[in-house]
């Protein structure tokens, strides 16, 4: 099996950086001054304990790649790009090539499987960042991330449980689940914080966390009145136990996915599949969502104006609910 991480960013290079401490086959596509960087010096992947410099190789699209068989796409873009990247990767690499989704949101694996025969889901619990050219952090250690993987719609096969395997023994703790789109619904529930915590910077104060409750409590209402399954909160506490150690370190203090879209100033943001999600369930279902569609819209202009993280306050956003 050969590992062709697509997008080797915050999870993208972790992943296919602790695939290839662990003895695995890895390519890396990359794009830009990063690319370039781990061209030239290697992929630098941080931890709170070590440094490692990595040799991976890594070309700059799918087109670069002579396809074989036993390759498997491990698709780690933000959702924004996901359109573009599986064109590019259909193109090149045919319908035959099994796509792993390790992306947040519930969109990427209806896209895949638009094109491809094989889609699998990732619910990803894995504290990581991209803050710089080169270089990636894993925030958690000695497990770099949970991983629970499964077939899309659903279901497990024998590529699920091999995959699930290998990461096993690359620092993450992975299970092959029959119904992984139950658990990547729970954790869009919970990334709907992503885009509070990207815009404000009194993201801890009463008036983020109301906003944060009331884009959550929307989230369930749309997602009951679509008649979604979704684990509870329970199961997913259970499932999360005390398996990550999450320190941060480094000079900046990185926020999440969303929150390094902005500070890397990207031009774009992932919240159109996050609030967003919710926002087009709300509207399929009649559900009005003030909330998650402001942080949509907010987000959105922040990143389209190369605005700063963490830039506005709360109660800014309060008062544009008339709250
Ligand atoms: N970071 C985290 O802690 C977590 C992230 N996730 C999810 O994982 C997914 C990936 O997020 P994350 O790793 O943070 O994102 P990043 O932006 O850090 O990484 C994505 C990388 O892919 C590159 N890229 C995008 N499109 C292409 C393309 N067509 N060709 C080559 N490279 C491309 C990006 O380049 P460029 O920078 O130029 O855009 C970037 O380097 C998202 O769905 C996110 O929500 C889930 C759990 C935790
Ligand atoms: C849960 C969280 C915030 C972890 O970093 C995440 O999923 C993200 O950054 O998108």
């Amino acid at each position: 099996m050969r590992f062709i991480v697509y997008g080797a960013g915050a999870i993208g290079g972790v992943l296919g950086g602790r695939l290839h401490q662990a003895g695995q086959d890895v390519m890396l596509i990359a794009r830009g001054e990063h690319l370039h960087r781990i061209r030239r010096d290697g992929l630098r992947l941080e931890d709170p304990e070590t440094t490692a410099t990595l040799p991976i190789p890594a070309v700059a699209s799918p087109a670069e790649i002579d396809w074989r068989d036993g390759d498997v796409v491990l698709l780690a873009i933000k959702t924004n790009g996901t359109a573009a990247a599986l064109a590019d990767l259909a193109a090149a690499a045919g319908p035959d090539v099994p796509v792993c989704c390790v992306q947040n949101g519930v969109a990427n694996e209806r896209l895949a499987l638009r094109h491809f025969g094989t889609v699998y889901g990732v619910c990803v619990m894995m504290p990581a960042g991209h803050l710089e050219p080169g270089v990636v952090q894993a925030y958690s250690v000695p497990t770099t991330g949970i991983l629970d993987l499964g077939r899309y719609p659903s279901g497990v096969d024998a590529g699920a449980t091999a995959l699930a395997e290998r990461l096993a023994a690359a620092t993450f703790v992975a299970q092959p689940r029959p119904d992984i789109m139950r658990w990547k619904y729970r954790k869009l529930l919970m990334n709907l914080a992503n885009a509070v915590g990207a815009l404000v910077a009194d993201d801890d104060s009463d008036e983020a966390v109301t906003l944060i409750d009331a884009a959550r409590a929307e989230g369930e209402t749309v997602l009951a009145a679509a008649g979604v399954d979704v684990v509870s909160m329970a199961e997913d506490r259970e499932r999360r136990g005390e398996i990550l150690r999450i320190t941060r370190f480094g000079r900046t203090r990185a926020g999440s996915s969303s929150w390094q879209s902005l500070y890397r100033g990207t031009g774009s943001v992932e919240t159109d599949y996050l609030n967003g999600e919710i926002v087009l369930l709300g509207r399929l279902t009649g559900v009005p969502t003030p909330v998650n569609e402001l942080l949509r819209r907010r987000s959105n202009e922040l990143a389209r104006t190369g605005g700063a993280p963490a830039s506005l306050r709360a109660a800014d956003l309060h008062a544009a609910l008339g709250g």
